[in-house]
């Protein structure tokens, strides 16, 4: 595909994800569809379409339009580009840009369109946030990076990062997250790996692994992962001690993967349909279901689509889950709530609700990280029985 074909194709993805489709499904069902887009082809159409939608209102403006072609308009316009170079309206390009697309300075743009923000979140941004508002906008509204955990129950981080080496992965390890190396070069590589597929490593954000890393383990402990999902944070416990793991999902398909990637680690997971029945556990794990505020270059049509009802139905669910898992936490044991999200709403706030309604728990570690170049945004509070713990 030449180079304006692949912007017209993104466009077109772009139009169905603005009209509501979900930015994955519609990128996997064009790519099903496009027999004649290679692999580096579709690896650039899903760039462009990812790249516009974590700048969708800067972009709009700049571009002149909230469409596909708008957004893309401006991406070319920011990136110094002058888009009738790809805009040529030849084979399969799109129709050159036209006297009313001028679109407009970003510099007169309001506030919220600069920081790529829907309004209703700006001043709860601004709360959260403070001095660090504008480079925690600016990390989401970017590419985030690739991060593989050493799985230290089989390999040290630098024979993890040699064997990546060896087979052109390039590496380089977090300063401050001991498990982490942000991968600098081959990252398309990764999956395919013997290093993933023997499971020296697996795909983790630092942030998440910097969290995983605080939790009070002790060789011999009981602990759920009380919202596991596909099991990333189950897998990154059972590395550091030796632990009897259990992994629960209210939406159990969530865990189909769990099985074949404990394997890989070398771990016993037991898939609890109902966790109360081995409790009480040592750890209850809650990594709770989020906004994702601190992963929306992930994910971003997330942050658009967000609504102040959905958020508060989240902080509800999130209060029934900690309800829900307290009770299963052995009576000298450790609850840690989790969130992938920078929104107080559903950090600080939701701990001090949990207090309130169960004043029996006392917090004893808080981890919090901002969206950067290094990982995303995370929120983590552990909590522990009041009274005589260990
Ligand atoms: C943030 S994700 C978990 C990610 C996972 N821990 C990881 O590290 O890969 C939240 C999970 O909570 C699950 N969930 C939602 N409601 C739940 C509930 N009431 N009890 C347990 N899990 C729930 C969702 O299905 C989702 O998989």
């Amino acid at each position: 595909m030449t180079p304006g074909a692949r912007l017209a194709a993104a466009a077109q993805i772009l139009d169905e994800v603005l009209a509501g489709s979900p930015a994955e499904r519609t990128l996997t069902n064009w790519a099903r569809g496009a027999r004649y887009a290679g692999s580096k082809d579709r690896a650039a159409v899903r760039d462009l379409v990812y790249d516009a939608l974590r700048r969708r209102r800067s972009l709009a403006w700049v571009g002149g339009a909230g469409t596909g072609r708008g957004l893309l308009l401006g991406l070319l316009r920011l990136a110094g580009t002058d888009p009738a170079s790809l805009m040529t309206g030849e084979g399969h390009a799109l129709p050159p840009p036209t006297p009313e697309e001028t679109g407009r300075a970003l510099s007169d743009a309001p506030e919220a369109v600069r920081l790529d923000l829907p309004d209703w979140l700006l001043p709860r941004f601004q709360a959260a946030l403070g001095d660090g508002l504008e480079p925690a906008c600016a990390a989401l509204a970017a590419r985030g990076p690739v991060t593989l955990r050493a799985n230290l129950a089989r390999t040290t981080r630098d024979e993890a990062q040699a064997r990546l080496l060896a087979e052109g992965i390039e590496t380089h390890p977090d300063p401050e997250v001991p498990t982490a190396l942000r991968v600098t070069a081959g990252a398309t590589r990764v999956a395919q790996s013997r290093a993933y597929a023997e499971g020296l490593v697996e795909l983790q954000d630092a942030s998440s692994q910097a969290a995983v890393l605080r939790l009070p383990l002790r060789d011999g402990d009981r602990v759920l992962d009380h919202c596991a999902g596909g099991g990333g944070k189950t897998l990154a416990m059972g590395a550091l001690k030796r632990l009897t793991l259990a992994a629960h999902d209210a939406d159990a398909r969530r865990m189909a993967d769990l099985p074949a990637r404990a394997d890989r680690a070398g771990l016993k997971v037991d898939l609890a349909a109902d966790p109360a029945r081995a409790a009480p556990y040592d750890l209850v794990l809650v990594d709770a279901p989020c906004s994702g505020s601190g992963t929306w270059r992930r994910g971003p049509d997330a942050k658009w689509r967000l609504s102040p009802d959905d958020l508060d139905r989240l902080c509800a669910l999130q209060d029934r889950i900690l309800d829900e898992a307290a009770p299963l936490v052995a009576p000298t044991g450790h609850l840690a709530y989790a969130t992938c999200s920078i929104l107080p709403e559903e950090g600080d706030d939701r701990v001090a609700a949990f207090l309130a309604r169960h004043p029996g728990w006392t917090p004893v570690d808080r981890f919090v990280a901002r969206p950067d170049d290094r990982g995303d945004g995370f929120f983590q509070i552990i909590l522990r029985r009041a009274g005589p713990g260990r």
